[in-house]
């Protein structure tokens, strides 16, 4: 599940992270000229969310977070392969899963390294020789089945043998393997994140495919390079007893990696800042996360900080009901068929999550406004806006501004005129993101501040499509500030407000107090103004 990466707009060319990559984010939102007093405002005076201080514990400092992965099961579901059901009912917040990784590369804040680097590190490390690489799916249908072979693999580590072809013929009883790792050391400093490890630096050179392309990628590292970064993962002393896998075997392994790896250009920015971390680029493999299926309207987040995938609830599941995650990152705020095609292209298969289903079901009522709109902000409106902007042409800003609002009226002409299950139409909202972008981007560049009503819209929409995305909570604290500003701390809209911004963050951060709550929306509302006045790390 490597995350898409989908370059900016704006020609950032950063990961895809939702807050940190609105396509025209250098002044989509804010006006700075009307920004609080952050100081005076209580985002969480009324908590109506029962919270539970041992949650704090992750946010106090640089803890490692512990491995917790109860109350949901592997199970096999119909043309997905394995995936994870709930056994116990959760509420949005409860952890769902949090894992340490089988190998983990990280780079500098903002420079996600490349997948390449994880099958290196694999080879390197000799990590081939964990059982998890004769679960994983490699892209066959043969490696989707319904029993682990733990029992095997552990029999033959102690053998030499090597764990796949062991695994091949022996009885499998249920369960996955335990992780490598119990834990991942965590380097805080950038320096320490800008070059490779003392272990990985004394591995002998490899030979095989991978070799002059990791030699390259070192130096490159050493030199400052982009891609370079630190790696953690552990090879037993069986595992250093192990040859290196023929090109076949190495194939197989850069397919897992390709299907299960997860990447992006920073750990949680809020949740680092409150644990006095540096929040680095990753990618990297984490086992137990690679067996969750993807939905374009998952029921939890997932993301990493301190080195665990952590991956809670967002909304509540039922005992029975499969736990999904999104593959996807910024490409979630597309329309259906961009999705499907992303989808495909890059996991083979064909989606059919609720959302994805709800929306081509209705793609006939909306269709002259739901293509002919995006394709418009994607391939005029967008460019036309930058170039206004970057030559100061406010003239031609406004005219972006008026066809688009002419879009958005035509698309809420069809909301108003045909039957949309309320979830429908967040659905299309959420999946025309780009265009409400442009629209904060268009208010911003006039001076014309917040666009409350599209603010309010997409709120909702992140709320239906991506609870607990760090688009959703950045949306939260940007409307919950706006309606501060514009109705004043106790006006009912401002309470309505808390409540979502509260609901936002728990998403995300878990049932935490609202001391560390009130840190993590103002590491959140810090976030947001430094990326809007463009004065980011
Ligand atoms: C990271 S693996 C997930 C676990 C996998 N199902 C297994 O059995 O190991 C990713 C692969 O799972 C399958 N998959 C994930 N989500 C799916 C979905 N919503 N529908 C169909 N197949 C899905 C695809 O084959 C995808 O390439």
């Amino acid at each position: 599940m490597q995350v898409t990466q989908q370059n900016c707009k704006a020609g950032c060319r950063r990961g895809v992270t939702f807050s940190r990559h609105h396509a025209y984010r250098s002044h989509c939102i804010h006006n700075p000229t009307r920004a609080p007093n952050h100081a005076s405002i209580s985002p969480l005076k009324a908590a109506a969310i029962a919270t539970d201080v041992s949650a704090d514990s992750w946010y106090t400092g640089p803890v490692a977070i512990p491995r917790q992965v109860d109350g949901i099961e592997i199970a096999m579901l119909q043309g997905k392969g394995r995936g994870m059901v709930a056994t116990r009912d959760f509420a949005p917040g409860d952890v769902v899963m949090s894992t340490p990784p089988l190998v983990l590369v990280t780079s500098p804040h903002r420079q996600r390294p490349s997948g390449e680097l994880v099958v290196d590190e694999i080879l390197e490390r000799k990590l081939y020789g964990s059982k998890w690489f004769s679960v994983l799916y490699d892209g066959s249908s043969r490696s989707c089945k319904p029993h682990f072979g733990f029992g095997a693999a552990a029999e033959a580590d102690a053998s030499g043998e090597t764990a796949a072809a062991a695994a091949a013929d022996a009885p499998r009883p249920a369960g996955p393997p335990e992780p490598m790792l119990a834990s991942t050391s965590a380097p805080a400093a950038s320096a320490a994140a800008s070059k490779p490890t003392a272990a990985a630096a004394a591995a002998p050179k490899k030979k095989g495919f991978l070799a002059s392309r990791a030699a390259a990628r070192r130096t490159g590292a050493a030199a400052g390079g982009a891609a370079g970064g630190t790696a953690t993962g552990s090879g037993s002393s069986a595992a250093e007893a192990l040859p290196l896998p023929d090109k076949r075997e190495q194939t197989r392994l850069a397919k897992i990696v390709k299907f299960n790896c997860f990447g992006d250009d920073a750990e949680d920015l809020a949740a680092s800042a409150c644990r006095g971390e540096e929040p680095r680029g990753h990618i990297g493999l984490w086992p137990e996360f690679a067996l969750l299926n993807h939905s374009c309207a998952p029921n939890t987040v997932n993301f990493v900080v301190g080195g665990a995938m952590v991956v809670r609830a967002v909304r509540n599941i039922r005992a029975g009901e499969e736990v999904s995650i999104s593959y996807l990152g910024r490409p979630q705020l597309l329309p259906f068929q961009r999705r499907m095609q992303a989808l495909k292209e890059d996991y083979g298969f064909d989606c059919d999550c609720v959302r994805c289903t709800a929306e081509q079901a209705h793609y006939d009522k909306l269709d002259d406004v739901y293509l002919e709109l995006f394709e418009a902000v994607e391939g005029k409106l967008g460019p036309a806006f930058l170039e206004a902007r970057r030559e100061g042409n406010m003239e031609a800003v406004a005219e972006v501004q008026q066809e688009l609002q002419g879009w958005l009226r035509r698309l809420y002409g069809i909301f108003r005129k045909t039957l949309l299950a309320p979830d429908v139409r967040q659905y299309v909202i959420a999946s025309m993101y780009d265009a409400y972008d442009l629209a904060f981007s268009c208010a911003a560049a006039l001076g014309q501040g917040e666009d409350a009503s599209s603010l309010q819209a997409c709120l909702k929409a992140m709320e239906a499509v991506s609870a607990g995305s760090d688009l959703h909570v950045i949306l939260a604290v940007r409307y919950f500030d706006w309606c501060v500003r514009e109705h004043g701390e106790g006006s009912a809209l401002t309470e309505l407000a808390r409540g979502s911004l509260r609901r936002a963050h728990v998403a995300r951060y878990g049932p935490v107090s609202g001391e560390v709550m009130a840190k993590l929306v103002d590491n959140n509302r810090a976030l947001h103004i430094s990326t809007n006045n463009g004065t980011e790390a």
